[in-house]
């Protein structure tokens, strides 16, 4: 199963060498647990095992290989970030996707080797989804053959970006291009911030952290503000685009190539999401498989809770949508490093099919992670709302995904515009012209589903159930939008006034293709024992997913009550069915007590002496009066009872 989830046995296989490495590795370990430690503290900490790593990487992983690198930052460094945090995911893959392959030559190797520490700055205080109102200029000096960064105001400021504020030296910046008082909009801009030898900030810079956040503070997100400060015209990002010294502009091959690195993040970060689903799920099933409350049968003893129905309703299905998303995450790579290939030898046909993908699926997984990550919470009962669970951290860092790359509902109206553009080819006899993620918007389902009415179809008949519920809200919200129009509302108004039917249609479509890429995959294994394991999953995806959305399907008749009472009696099916499972396929993933960092979901199950152990541990227990008591409540309760 390990195999299946991590793409391959060998994959597999690495993972847990590494793991093994690092638990001999003790300079590697936290040097105590994390909840109890000071952001500074936190920060010192990681930075500490950041160097040691830099040190000792080549004996650990392969370097070069991303998925072991992304595993040992996962087991050393932890979700709560690291001060290279941005260098990897943002910095050197806009420097890798936008930088000529001079400017690579020039940048890329320092920062693989860590000589310099790099961030994507592109938010700023005042606007951070309309990049087009970014308020950060770069004006072309022709004199001088330099741009002049400049935050005009307060509200320009870059406010946000990950490591900006205290670990940074460059920062890729996103900045207004004006050449010869034309605006060219945002570009990208290799700049240093600090000195190399000192850390100082550079004059002209104002630089700091944005102060503590819900969760993800290891990282320091920062601000960032210029004066008048002037960068060579050579570090605008040439790859794609190109200003000549005469300040003639070369326009990009596609608009929007320069937002390359955001898509690379949301592609990317699916499988990131779905390791902290399942962390948070491992934790709380191992947890439900130890914790015995009350009796299901009077005449028994006390039952692990995890034989509660509605503990299994509440922990399977996210168990499902882990690996729905794990799925659906590899495929998406994939097509992000094939059109990345593409793009980068001029051909851009493909940027818009991905775009709208990532767009959608960023933004249902990193919502249903959400709400998976706090049902193993509340499943936890008590001890769940304890740091010791590290539930409470694993959802923190998680839900950010629902805000950073894109705030989500904002992303959920950009595939919506792909859908409603495929919704005008179907209307218009062009469904030919469909690509192939929308397709079935072009094929005229039957009149109802046959759900339970076809023995052995197998996931066939739940696919075309939701295939129609897709194609149906997204004609639906399309035929509201251009129905608006047609009676002289403005396109944009018309848009606002639909934006929520739109966004129901893209998050329809984008739950269509988790289900299917689930199905590819458990059509595609081999081995029956790990297919019969993961078809089980599946039913009960399928049928949770369908039930979640079943209003849709009921609205026009597609499907009967009785068809509903019998998804709805798969699910309790397939939660009895996965029982014995559970616990196995979590414990497949292969997380290591290191990575997790749960006194509840300890691989050995010994929760309570443990948790006694970390609660003696806590800096209030040092002593036993505290200054508090003595300063403030002791006096008061001696006035009081004078
Ligand atoms: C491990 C944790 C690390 C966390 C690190 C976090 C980092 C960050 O958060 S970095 C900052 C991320 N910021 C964002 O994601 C901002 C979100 N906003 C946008 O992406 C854009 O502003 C927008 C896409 C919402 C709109 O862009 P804009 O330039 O204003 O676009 P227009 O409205 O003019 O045109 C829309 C048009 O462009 C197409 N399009 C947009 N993006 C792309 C793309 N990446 N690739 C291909 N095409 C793209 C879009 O499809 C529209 O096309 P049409 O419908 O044909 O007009
Ligand atoms: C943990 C974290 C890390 C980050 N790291 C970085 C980083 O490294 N670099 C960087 O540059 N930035 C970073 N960011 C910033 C992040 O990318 C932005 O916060 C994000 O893109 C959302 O933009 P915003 O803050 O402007 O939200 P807003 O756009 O102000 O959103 C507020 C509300 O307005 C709604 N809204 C806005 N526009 C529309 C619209 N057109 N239609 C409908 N509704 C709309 C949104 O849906 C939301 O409900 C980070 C943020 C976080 C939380």
């Amino acid at each position: 199963m390990a195999a299946q989830i991590w793409g391959s046995e060998k994959r597999a296989r690495r993972r847990r060498e590494i793991s093994a490495k690092i638990a001999q590795m003790p300079e590697l370990h936290d040097s105590k647990p994390l909840p109890f430690m000071t952001r500074e503290e936190k920060i010192m900490e990681s930075a500490r095992k950041l160097t040691i790593l830099t040190e000792k990487m080549g004996q650990i992983i392969d370097p070069t290989d991303p998925a072991e690198l992304y595993h040992l930052n996962n087991e050393v460094l932890g979700l709560e970030g690291n001060p290279m945090a941005l260098h990897g995911v943002m910095f050197i893959p806009a420097l890798s996707a936008q930088a000529s392959d001079e400017q690579q030559a020039k940048w890329l190797p320092r920062a693989l080797r860590r000589e310099i520490i790099g961030t994507y700055a592109q938010t700023e205080l005042g606007h951070g989804t309309n990049l087009q109102n970014l308020e950060t200029t770069a004006t072309y000096d022709l004199a001088t053959q330099e741009f002049v960064l400049h935050t005009p105001q307060i509200t320009a400021l870059k406010w946000w970006p990950g490591n900006l504020g205290k670990s940074s030296n460059y920062a890729v910046v996103v900045a207004h291009m004006i050449i010869k008082a034309k605006n060219y909009g945002p570009h990208p801009f290799m700049v240093q911030l600090r000195d190399e030898k000192t850390h100082e900030p550079l004059p002209g810079i104002t630089i700091g952290d944005i102060g503590p956040k819900m969760a993800y503070n290891i990282v320091d997100n920062g601000f960032l503000g210029f004066n008048k400060y002037r960068i060579p015209r050579t570090n605008l990002l040439m790859r794609h685009t190109k200003v000549e010294a005469d300040g003639t502009y070369i326009k990009p091959p596609h608009a929007k190539i320069n937002y390359s690195a955001m898509v690379h993040v949301r592609a990317y970060m699916l499988t990131g999401q779905a390791i902290m689903l399942a962390s948070a799920l491992n934790i709380a099933t191992r947890y439900s498989s130890v914790r015995r409350q009350g009796q299901i049968d009077k005449s028994q003893p006390e039952v692990k809770v995890l034989e509660y129905q509605t503990q299994q309703h509440r922990l399977f299905p996210s168990i499902a949508r882990a690996y729905a998303f794990q799925f659906a995450g590899a495929e998406t790579v994939k097509l992000y490093e094939h059109v990345l290939k593409e793009m980068k030898s001029g051909n851009v046909s493909l940027m818009a099919d991905l775009h709208a993908l990532t767009s959608g699926l960023k933004s249902v997984v990193t919502y249903q992670t959400g709400e998976g990550i706090e049902q193993a919470r509340m499943a936890c009962g008590g001890h769940g709302y304890s740091m010791a669970s590290y539930i409470s951290e694993i959802y923190g860092v998680a839900i950010g995904g629902c805000t950073y790359e894109g705030e989500n509902m904002v992303m959920l109206l950009q595939l919506a515009r792909y859908l409603v553009k495929s919704a005008a080819l179907v209307k218009s006899g062009q469904s030919s012209k469909l690509g192939p993620l929308v397709a079935y918007l072009g094929v005229k389902s039957e009149p109802t589903s046959l759900i339970d009415r076809i023995p052995n179809s197998g996931f066939t008949e739940y696919v075309k159930t939701f295939q129609h519920v897709s194609k149906r809200q997204t004609l639906k919200a399309a035929d509201m939008f251009f129905g608006l129009m047609e009676k002289g509302e403005k396109r944009e108004i018309a848009w606002n006034k639909c934006s929520v039917e739109l966004n129901r249609a893209s998050r329809l479509h984008t739950r269509l293709f988790i289900v299917e890429a689930f199905v590819r995959r458990v059509n595609e294994i081999a081995d029956i024992r790990i297919k019969e394991a993961l078809t089980d999953l599946l039913h009960l995806h399928v049928n949770y997913e369908l039930l979640d959305i079943a209003s849709y399907a009921l609205e026009d008749g597609f499907l009967s009550a009785s068809q509903l009472d019998y998804i709805r009696d798969q699910v309790y099916l397939y939660l009895g069915k996965i029982r014995p499972n559970a616990v196995s396929l979590l414990d497949s993933w292969e997380f290591s007590d290191i990575e997790l960092r749960s006194v509840l979901g300890r691989r050995d199950g010994n929760v309570y002496e443990n948790l006694f152990k970390w609660a003696k541990s806590s800096p209030l227990n040092k002593t036993d009066v505290l200054s508090s008591v003595t300063q403030y409540l002791k006096p008061m309760m001696e006035k009081a009872r004078l």
